[in-house]
């Protein structure tokens, strides 16, 4: 299984080891029963809930991560909200601490159940409205994070409460590896169970099962069912490597529903496009490129056009359009003619008056302007942004990119203007995404990333 990077390997407030000592689960009670005293009777403990990396939110109840077992091990894994539980209110998100139910009343018994049956039960769940990092008193948004992460909590310490048996919780509140579909917190898991994933004899992957409902479920109108709001579950299991259900099927046996992803990566390898072969058409030229954030822009460039000597100007890296421009005059304009180049605009260049700018400093130059127009759809923009910024695979990632905000993505598609020849531009030539990696970077490409 491919690792993901992790930004900051110090973990936060993680409790010392637990000890193999098999708590009762009087401690889980004890906990529980302080959560909800008024804050002035509150007793001071040790909190059961540990973060790491202000991103992820693990609890472990009844010392669930040290029990021993017989290996293979098998792992019984649970999306929480919509899946384990649902909101006692009917609002699509919980009112308070005590705003739950079970999601069917069969759920407390059938995981009592896989406990007994030897699997390690455990919640992976995604909290995006939740914030780890210490309140700011002035800040509205962060006290009302605030209020989701105690909520959140006291839902848990009741689940644990009622089910009575050793349980993980784990909760992803960034947009980083732990959120699903990416692996990050299946990863943890492993470690804190103590199971080399790298070792197939340490998990049974074939046994071990993970229900949620984010499974791409299609809905239907006519019978008033709504669409999943995504695969995420569904495309985490296949990441792993293990048997994914809805809770539908798992907790009352129906039949699976037909299905489609965000989006299945493996679909953009087999394209049968070509890449046109891009060759120095002029002595001295300014080639513009075009494309969403993601789209293959730099990439483009070091595999066709830095082998030709083009100079490449970019934003992101020389920060203002002023030291673009400024670096672009410099490579056509050096006072010594065996050292001009011609230059690659390596910026979105989404809109006709942007293009201007580089097409009019051609004008100047005398010299003509081709456009490179990078056609690859939103969504595989956003898995490339997410795969570079993720994996920690320097080809993939060659300039340390962080993830981008999906702003960048919206602002491009309500900017973009397609580009025309009339505008000045003496050529146009799309280029559609073809995957050039190599296989070690294909497994990487190919598993789910975005939801
Ligand atoms: N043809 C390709 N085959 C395989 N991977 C690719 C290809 N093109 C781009 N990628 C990968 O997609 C990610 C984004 O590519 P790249 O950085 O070139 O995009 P970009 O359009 O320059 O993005 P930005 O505008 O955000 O700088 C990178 O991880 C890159 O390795």
């Amino acid at each position: 299984m491919a690792t993901l990077k992790r930004s900051s390997t110090t973990d936060r407030d993680i409790s010392p080891p637990p000890t193999k000592r098999k708590v009762t689960t009087a401690t889980t009670s004890k906990v529980v029963a302080n959560f909800f005293k008024p804050a002035s009777q509150k007793e001071p403990e040790k909190s059961i809930f540990t973060t790491v990396n202000d991103s992820l939110l693990v609890a472990h109840f009844g010392n669930a991560n040290t029990i021993d077992r017989t290996r293979p091990f098998k792992i019984a894994a649970f999306d929480f909200d919509s899946t384990l539980i649902k909101t006692k209110s009917g609002n699509k998100f919980a009112r308070g601490a005590d705003d739950w139910t079970w999601w069917h009343a069969s759920v407390p018994g059938r995981l009592k159940q896989l406990h007994e049956d030897g699997y390690a039960v455990m919640v992976l769940s995604n909290q995006g409205g939740i914030s780890l990092k210490a309140p700011d008193a002035k800040s509205k948004t962060i006290k009302s994070d605030t209020k989701s992460l105690e909520n959140f909590k006291g839902r848990v310490l009741a689940v644990a409460n009622v089910l009575d048996f050793p349980i993980s919780v784990y909760a992803a509140t960034q947009k980083d590896m732990f959120r699903k579909p990416r692996t990050g917190m299946w990863e943890r898991a492993l470690r804190d169970y103590g199971i080399s994933d790298d070792n197939a004899l340490d998990l049974d992957h074939a046994g071990s099962i993970f229900v949620g409902d984010a499974a791409g479920r299609e809905g239907n109108k006519a019978a008033g069912i709504a669409k999943d709001f995504s695969s995420s579950d569904r495309d985490l299991a296949a990441n792993i490597g293990i048997t994914f259900h809805t809770p539908e099927e798992f907790f009352l046996g129906e039949a699976p529903l037909p299905y489609t992803r965000t989006f299945q990566p493996t679909d953009h390898l087999t394209s049968t496009a070509f890449t046109p072969s891009i060759t120095a058409a002029h002595p001295l030229e300014i080639i513009l490129f075009c494309g969403s954030p993601g789209s293959g822009k730099s990439t483009f460039y070091q595999t066709h056009l830095a082998p030709l000597g083009y100079t490449r100007v970019n934003q992101d890296l020389l920060k203002t359009r002023d030291r673009c421009i400024r670096a672009c005059r410099d490579a056509l304009g050096h006072p010594d003619p065996a050292q001009r180049r011609s230059v690659v605009v390596d910026n979105t260049n989404a809109d006709v008056a942007t293009r201007a700018v580089w097409i009019d400093l051609a004008r100047t130059h005398k010299i003509p302007v081709r456009l490179v127009l990078f056609t690859a759809p939103p969504k595989l923009c956003e898995h490339n942004d997410t795969v570079r910024a993720l994996a920690s695979d320097k080809i993939l990632n060659p300039e340390d990119r962080t993830l981008l905000p999906k702003i960048a993505f919206t602002s491009f598609a309500a900017r973009y203007q397609p580009p025309q020849l009339s505008e000045g531009l003496e050529e146009i030539i799309p280029v559609d995404f073809v995957f050039t990696g190599d296989a070690t970077q294909r497994g990487i490409w190919s598993r789910y990333w975005i939801s």
